[in-house]
């Protein structure tokens, strides 16, 4: 008997209740892919986890209600029920807990929640904790023969561990490192995994250990009481994939969606302005331009209505000032000599041709007047003198004309 091996304390397992899974001899055919296949057959529903059987085990005090008795947050059309795959759980709040538990209640409640465009799942941060990154350090002082078929297959167990795309496993592998655990020097190994918080809870992790134990069991033949897991969470400020950290990734993604939503609201302010317009001017032929400042430069700390309140007024406003301060004096002119030439003589004791000289020779006058008076308004020049002018002028051709 050796006796190292007797004084050597055991880590506890959580499924003491199973009959010790046969390990068959690490990378031979047959047991690729055999892992879960097997742990399910075993205990497909996972019953070593439930509530009763913790509550055994003299762990049910450490966990929330919610965790024990729920499983709503496994990913529906997995290849695994809910109850025997490893999912995060996200942390709750007690208060925030009841008021869950109460309101959705049962798978009903999950799909509702998931489907559901209002959904959390939806938010930047459920969308960044999702696709998250797992790392994963093995070291073991085992020598592996074959590497990269070791590396795929604990590759896409991991991502079914953790419920994670394929592409968020980060996997490196230490072999043959001189590891003394327990005074020993028997195969052993460290498995260290990292991910965000919130794919961790303390059942979870349970499951996640299980699971990871298990694995190490099938792909290197060492057993758990050689083994050490470390599930650590990395803060979402200090954990990092792809050249951002994860709270940076939200935030990109937040106002990425308050671009799009100031987009938008753009082409519906544009949108509710043009009809205001339309309908405000009587005019059909075609869009009017709005003023679009107040939508591209919104004050802050108004909301939405505020803004388009405040364009559709200033739109109104201006629709309503232009008739009047806006109709050029060439325009009012040509409606005030249009009452000139009907007064004017080309009436039916005038030959036609010479009262049609006479009103081109009024109209050319008139013109010339007109083009002076705008000259001057541009100009800034005082208009009263010049009307006093243009009536004197009047009279006088009046005159002319016998009038
Ligand atoms: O080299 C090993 O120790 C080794 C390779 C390998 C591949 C595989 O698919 C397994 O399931 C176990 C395993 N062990």
């Amino acid at each position: 008997m050796d006796s190292s091996k007797e004084k050597k304390p055991t880590l506890p397992r959580l499924d003491t209740n199973l009959p010790p899974a046969s390990a068959p001899a690490p990378g031979q055919p047959g047991t690729r892919r055999s892992v879960f296949d097997r742990r399910f057959q075993r205990n497909p529903d996972r019953s070593d986890l439930e509530p009763e059987k913790l509550a055994g085990l003299g762990i049910h005090p450490l966990f929330r209600e919610d965790e024990i008795t729920t499983d709503e947050n496994a990913i529906p059309g997995s290849r695994f029920s809910p109850k025997t795959i490893a999912t995060h759980v996200k942390q709750k709040s007690a208060e925030e807990t009841s008021a869950t538990t109460k309101k959705k209640e049962g798978l009903a409640g999950y799909y509702e929640e998931a489907f559901s465009s209002r959904g959390s799942h939806n938010s930047p941060r459920e969308r960044v904790i999702q696709e998250s990154a797992v790392i994963v350090e093995l070291t073991t002082n085992r020598e592996i023969k074959i590497l990269d078929l070791l590396t795929e297959d604990f590759c896409d167990h991991l991502a079914l561990i953790f419920q994670r795309p394929r592409a968020s496993v980060y996997l490196t592998i230490q072999q043959c490192a001189a590891l003394s655990f327990s005074n020993t020097s028997l195969p052993g190994y460290l498995l260290k995994v990292y991910t965000l918080p919130s794919l961790m809870a303390p059942l979870t992790n349970m499951r996640y250990t299980s699971l990871l134990a298990d694995e190490m069991q099938e792909l290197l033949d060492i057993g758990p009481e050689q083994g050490v897991i470390l599930l650590l969470a990395v803060p979402e400020d200090n954990f990092a994939a792809g050249g951002a950290t994860a709270s940076g990734e939200i935030l990109r993604i937040e106002r990425a969606h308050q671009e799009e939503s100031l987009g938008l609201f753009r082409s519906f302010g544009k949108q509710i302005s043009r009809r205001r317009l339309k309908s405000s001017s009587g005019d059909t032929s075609g869009p009017l331009s709005p003023p679009t400042s107040s939508i591209q430069s919104p004050p802050t700390g108004r909301g939405l209505k505020g803004f388009i309140n405040e364009d559709i007024a200033t739109v109104e406003q201006r629709v309503e000032q232009r008739p009047r301060l806006g109709m050029k004096k060439s325009v009012q002119n040509f409606f005030g000599r249009r009452r000139l030439f009907d007064r004017s003589p080309v009436d039916k004791n005038e030959d036609q041709d010479t009262a049609k000289g006479k009103n081109a020779d009024n109209i050319q006058a008139y013109e010339q007047k007109d083009q002076e008076e705008e000259n001057q308004e541009e100009n800034q020049v005082e208009a009263k003198p010049k009307n006093q002018e243009r009536v004197k002028w009047e009279d006088e051709e009046r005159a002319k004309r016998g009038e």
